[in-house]
């Protein structure tokens, strides 16, 4: 096991060196006699959730983690915030191994799961709020002015007198993340904070992070599906899948890698297109008379704003239309090229880097993630 980083920056932010989780559960055999057999001797499985995931969050940052569904987003949180030990690597948060100091641990962060509450189902939501005061020792003239910042910030009060059973999804959550923040914690877990939620309120969650992080110097660990959040919030990202980080990197470096799916609709001067002509990185996607669409092609392809001026310099343009894809696609581009780069990667028996250096290799070492990252920066 490597030993974490002792520099007080590192140790005040959140450090996951090398983590890996390996769940063992019992599955059924298939049939009746399967289902009868599997009683008195069940089938155990192994299912590695995350994979030695390395990554650092600074103090007074906000990193989002993303990743498709089943990537190992939520068990890396549980890891972090003690709820589960690792198999694994190791985890420092604010200077404290979150599994084996739970609670020390619990004094210095917030956490929220958007899926699920801490607050009381059946007291009001003042009362919970009253309750978790007391768990953390919280002074009162403190407790007062935290909750006036927060309802200041996410109109509780409209609210916070009716019991949490009552609340709309939004009105939970965001009675969630003042109880997560009442004993104001240096670090944030948010997983997937926003779910469900209409965009008025996600906004509103969003100004109250974005204050957070920035007025507040809170660290900050996300994860979402919401790539208009990850735009809004997030400087740097890391990208999980099948339980390894595949990209770590400021967003924008992703974007630019990733984000080359656009096209140019171009309509030519002159019938016909001298294919011979076409700038390197760049193909026809269609071609209707002299309405032509041109896209990214290979590995390297170069940026829209790159492709449009080789293109206009190449061919006599008469009308352009451009056509960049949102974030969304940006990410799914980059699952998807780390997907097709495992697959090849196993098809090869383990062989080769992945193309670009966008992707670790099959044999899941520490090397290949550390050049994903390098790739990226
Ligand atoms: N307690 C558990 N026992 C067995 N397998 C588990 C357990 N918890 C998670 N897994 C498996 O680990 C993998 C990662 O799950 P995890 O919940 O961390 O993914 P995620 O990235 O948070 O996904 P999502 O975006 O859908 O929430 C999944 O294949 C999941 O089925």
């Amino acid at each position: 096991m490597t030993a974490l980083p002792s520099s007080p920056r590192a140790t005040e932010g959140i450090v996951a060196q090398g983590l890996t989780k390996t769940f063992r559960t019992s599955v059924r055999r298939p049939g009746f006699g399967g289902a009868l057999r599997s009683l008195v001797d069940p089938l155990r499985v192994e299912k590695t959730a995350v994979q030695k995931v390395s990554f650092s969050v600074g103090p007074g940052q906000l990193l989002a983690l993303l990743g498709p569904n089943g990537a190992g987003k939520s068990t890396t949180i549980k890891m972090l915030t003690g709820i589960l030990t690792p198999t694994s690597g190791e985890a420092r948060v604010a200077g404290v191994v979150p599994y084996r100091e739970r609670e020390r641990n619990a004094r210095n962060i917030g956490a929220v799961f958007g899926q699920r509450t801490q607050l009381w189902w059946d007291l009001p939501v003042r009362e919970s709020f009253t309750v978790l005061r007391d768990i953390y020792g919280v002074p009162e003239d403190a407790h007062r002015s935290r909750l006036a910042e927060f309802d200041r910030l996410l109109e509780l009060s409209e609210f916070w007198d009716t019991r949490v059973r009552h609340l709309s999804l939004g009105q939970r959550v965001r009675s969630d993340l003042a109880a997560a923040l009442l004993h104001d914690p240096p670090i944030v877990f948010l997983d997937e904070p926003t779910i469900g939620m209409d965009v008025v309120v996600k906004e509103q969650v969003r100004t109250f992070l974005r204050h957070q992080v920035e007025q507040r110097g809170r660290t900050v660990l996300l994860t979402t599906h919401d790539m208009t959040e990850v735009a809004r919030l997030a400087e740097r990202v890391v990208l999980i899948n099948h339980g390894r980080v595949v990209l770590d990197g400021p967003l924008e470096e992703i974007r630019r890698r990733f984000g080359s799916t656009w096209q140019i609709h171009a309509t030519l001067d002159h019938p016909g297109l001298d294919a011979a002509r076409l700038p390197p990185g760049v193909r026809v996607v269609r071609q209707d008379g002299p309405r032509t669409v041109f896209g990214p092609d290979g590995s390297a392809p170069p940026t829209m704003h790159q492709a449009l001026r080789l293109v206009v310099e190449r061919y006599r343009v008469a009308d352009l239309a451009l056509e960049e894809n949102d974030l969304e696609d940006v990410m799914r581009a980059a699952y998807l090229r780390h997907d097709s780069a495992e697959a090849g990667d196993s098809a090869e028996a383990g062989g080769g880097a992945a193309e670009g250096g966008a992707a670790g290799g099959s044999d899941g070492g520490g090397a290949a993630q550390a050049s994903a990252r390098q790739g990226v920066r």
